[in-house]
């Protein structure tokens, strides 16, 4: 490690003084104008890292739902899945030290773990369309360079695209080609091989509106277009010719306010869905005859899919053990029918897809998704060699059920939740099954709720326990959230810092949409007086 070099260039994107960021739920995220020092160190520490797991490391230059003037930066790590927990301490660490201290944080990182710093390093790195995102992906292969390591940087990718990228590239190709080609062709083969099995086409009309936030998802779909079609037909809406990115548009601003994006025309019973900036997250939609919009989240999607893979299941008669794993966003009314009519084990994690996959990796089949979208499904080793030997073995239903398993396998993405993937699984579910956006709907009714964010001083004061569902400090708070609870029918509600923003999120359930706002109203109260708020209090504002 030439520390004199490191020092020499650190200078060059020199820490704004006082400057505290935290690894959080997706890596790091602020002003874009803040980053520079930040993808400059990433870029160090993935070199490290990879010298340490001798393995590709991917970097992703992104802040995904959050404003265009915004930029963020996760690193990836081997198999695709998120950067493990001791190493988001050393980049807190390192994104923190002041530059006097930068080979000090770097060498303790190097002896802690153990890194080998006469090892080879490989990065990839993929990026948004953010105006900033160019630049500070440069910033990101300088630190990469300086360090010695080498590089790939694959440019416009979406979030789940990088992720693949790494799966791939460590697995020498056995998941796939690490290029957009190889990622498109895969997955594009599943899906044509999926609806070829489809004996009725559902509602006849294969055709998807699809809002891109305005985001790189456009671009991408737009490339992948054509491996897909005729079976599917995308009509892109924001896809970044016009508008701002995730302006009043994308999976996140259709999910929080429960209301079409701008720029889309939806005809009844039209089927449209929304990714979000970088493309991991989906949510479905309709308007229905009366004008009435209806919103189909991550918890219907999980839904639709449990429902689908345990039928193939029965049909090949395999026990495998099927668990879904969601988060206290989850809507009661989807884990209720999860557990009392469709008979599958829900658990509870924190937020943060990292919390999911986890324990997703604990069962044969692990189906996880946010309530925002955010969610794939997880085969373990042992249940995909069984059913693609099974599509060999078995006959007639049997045999085509197996198959129909094995191109779902290869549809979904394994390393992350994937907005195209999910898209393209949710669209072959729905041709296979017949079943319309409404039937699918219709599999239960959300409970009516609410989410709203609160600011405070420190968002820190506020600690949780119980998957997030219950407040331990500050005093008082979870007593406060008690007693308002009790005022509501059918209700829930919890509080819990935000890990991407610098907010309190508050989540309530009840009876009726009115309840739900006022029950949120009432805990961002509370919040407000018990937790340090600042600025205005909070109003009713629904
Ligand atoms: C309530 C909510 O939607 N929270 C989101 C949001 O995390 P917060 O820690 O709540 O800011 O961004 C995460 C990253 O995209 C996503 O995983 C998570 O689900
Ligand atoms: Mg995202």
């Amino acid at each position: 490690m030439d520390l004199d070099a490191i020092t020499k260039y650190s200078t060059l994107h020199a820490k704004p003084n006082g400057l505290l960021l935290q690894y959080g739920t997706a890596g790091f995220r602020t002003k874009a104008e803040h980053l520079d020092h930040v993808m400059f160190r990433m870029g160090l520490l993935a070199a490290l890292r990879s010298r340490q797991t001798k393995s590709t490391i991917g970097i992703m230059v992104t802040a995904s739902h959050n404003p265009e003037e915004d930029n963020g930066v996760k690193l990836v790590d081997p198999l695709g899945e998120m950067l493990a927990p001791t190493w988001e301490e050393h980049a807190t660490c390192l994104a923190n030290v002041e530059e006097q201290d930068m080979q000090r944080a770097l060498t303790d990182i190097s002896e802690k773990e153990a890194v080998d710093l006469l090892q080879d390093a490989f990065v990839v790195i993929g990026r948004d369309t953010r105006p900033s995102s160019e630049k500070l992906s440069q910033s990101v292969i300088h630190g990469v360079t300086v360090l010695g390591g080498q590089f790939h940087d694959y440019g416009l990718l979406t979030t789940p695209q990088l992720h693949y990228m790494v799966y791939c590239r460590n697995t020498n190709g056995q998941y796939g080609q690490a290029t957009v080609e190889g990622y498109y062709q895969k997955h594009a083969k599943a899906f044509v091989g999926l609806t070829k099995q489809a004996s009725y086409t559902g509602d006849g009309c294969r055709t998807l509106k699809v809002d891109c936030a305005n985001g790189v998802g456009a671009l991408k779909l737009r490339e992948m277009e054509h491996y897909f079609s005729p079976e599917l037909s995308v009509l892109l809406c924001n896809d970044g010719t016009k508008g701002k990115l995730n302006h009043l548009c994308g999976a996140d601003f259709v999910k929080s306010h429960q209301q079409p994006p701008e720029g889309m025309e939806m005809k009844p019973n039209e089927r449209c869905c929304s990714f979000d900036g970088d493309a991991d997250r989906i949510v479905y939609y309709y308007r229905d005859a009366d004008g009435h919009f209806h919103l189909i989240d991550g918890d219907k999607i999980a839904t639709l899919i449990s429902s689908f893979l345990k039928e193939l299941l029965l049909e090949i008669g395999e026990d495998l053990k099927v668990g879904v794993i969601q988060t206290a966003y989850a809507n009661g009314s989807s884990t209720r029918y999860l557990e009392e009519v469709m008979k599958v084990p829900v658990y509870c994690t924190k937020t943060g897809v990292k919390h999911l996959h986890h324990k997703a990796q604990e069962f044969d089949i692990g189906i996880y998704f946010e309530a925002n979208g955010h969610g794939t499904v997880l085969f373990s080793k042992v249940a995909e060699m069984k059913i693609r030997q099974l599509a060999q073995e078995l006959e007639g239903n049997k045999r085509k059920a197996a198959q129909i398993l094995e191109n779902i396998i290869d549809l979904f993405n394994q390393a992350i939740g994937d907005a195209i993937s999910d898209m393209l699984v949710i669209e072959a579910i729905l041709a296979l099954k017949g079943m319309t956006v409404q039937q699918w709907d219709a599999l239960y009714t959300d409970i009516p709720n609410r989410q709203l964010k609160v600011k405070v001083a420190d968002r820190q004061v506020i600690s949780t326990t119980d998957a997030e569902r219950q407040a331990l400090t500050p005093p008082g708070l979870q007593d406060a959230i008690d007693g308002l609870v009790k005022k509501y029918r059918l209700s829930r509600a919890f509080v819990r810092p935000s890990g991407t923003e610098d907010v309190v999120r508050v989540y309530a359930e009840a009876d009726s949409q009115e309840s739900a706002d006022s029950l949120a109203h009432e805990v961002s109260l509370a919040v407000f007086q018990l937790a340090g708020g600042v600025e205005e209090r909070p109003q009713p504002s629904f």
